[in-house]
């Protein structure tokens, strides 16, 4: 999280700044009211709603990457938040009318942190569709977090166990096993790091050229399962060979900058009710170790 903070640190530095030149200005006029002219509940109040407000925004800022809706997002909690902490801190204060920050940030403050929070909001909400869009044969999984595998995004086995059982009504459902080749001696040759990107980008690869209603999962190292509800075979083989071709054409470049291609084997079997997930995993890896060079489907 301070890694990402330190990305944001002009947004920070201004929200601070402002901060820290109204508390001085505060404290130079202001004169400190007795103990029992303080409203106690004003001050829990006002001094609660900007700590939560300083709290989400740097939240905002620890989670998401830089760019306009980061920007509108943590702009507009800071000047609410600005807004909120004058209205706690002048509770202690007896403000002449020179202080003219005093009614600034308390009236303009809000409005205009508002706004901003609003109108980065509304941008949020169409950058969230359109991640929606590009995530779709991920999108169980987005609600299952625990479920994720932590490299690539996608579904762990243990989440594709649970949904064989789960997607067992859309019959028929077809489960594909995909295994890169020589993916052992890939990470020897360009190390663990460039192997780590090499699953990623293949993942993307995958999630491209399947359908919206298609789950895939790594199932374990360089090896992917999918999920296809209302498949028959002849589809099931067509989705298989268009994935194949995928990753044939895929240029994935290592670290030197070189194109390396890959290759795939690929097993399938249809999920009928009577086997269980454990049953069905196990066929579709032996029809996997047949696949010699074209998919087989058991
Ligand atoms: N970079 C990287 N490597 C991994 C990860 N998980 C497993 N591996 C490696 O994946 C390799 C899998 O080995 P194999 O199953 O023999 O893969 P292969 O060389 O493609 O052999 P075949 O599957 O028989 O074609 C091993 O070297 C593991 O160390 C991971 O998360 N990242």
């Amino acid at each position: 999280m301070l890694d990402t903070l330190a990305h944001h640190r002009r947004k920070l530095a201004l929200i601070f700044t402002l901060l820290w030149g109204a508390l001085m200005a505060n404290l130079w006029l202001g004169e400190a009211k007795p103990w029992h002219d303080i409203d106690w509940l004003d001050v829990v109040g006002e001094g609660g709603s900007a700590i939560a407000l300083a709290v989400w925004m740097l939240l905002i800022l620890g989670s998401r990457p830089l760019g306009r809706v980061t920007d509108l997002l943590t702009l507009g909690l800071g000047f609410m938040f600005l807004a909120m902490w004058q209205d706690a801190v002048d509770e202690f204060l007896y403000l002449p009318a020179e202080a003219f920050w005093n009614p600034l940030l308390e009236s303009v403050a809000m409005p205009f942190g508002i706004g901003l929070l609003t109108y980065g909001l509304f941008h949020w909400h169409r950058e969230q569709l359109a991640i929606n869009r590009q995530l779709r044969g991920r999108e169980q999984v987005f609600r299952e977090h625990r479920w994720l595998d932590p490299l690539t995004h996608i579904g762990r086995a243990d989440y594709l166990k649970q949904q064989i059982i789960t997607l067992s009504e859309q019959q028929p459902l077809v489960l594909m096993m995909l295994d890169l080749n020589g993916f052992a001696p890939f990470n020897r040759r360009f190390g663990h790091r460039c192997g780590d990107r090499l699953l990623r980008e293949v993942t993307e690869v995958l999630l491209l050229n399947l359908r919206h209603t298609d789950l895939l999962c790594r199932y374990a190292g360089d090896r992917f399962a999918i999920l296809l509800p209302f498949t028959e075979q002849l589809e099931a083989r067509r989705i298989g060979e268009e994935l194949r071709q995928a990753i044939a054409h895929f240029a994935f470049k290592t670290d030197d900058g070189h194109s390396h291609f890959q290759s795939l084997r690929i097993g399938m079997v249809y999920c009928h009710h009577e086997r269980s997930a454990e049953q069905l995993i196990t066929a579709a890896n032996q029809a996997l170790q047949l696949d010699q060079p074209r998919a087989k489907v058991a």
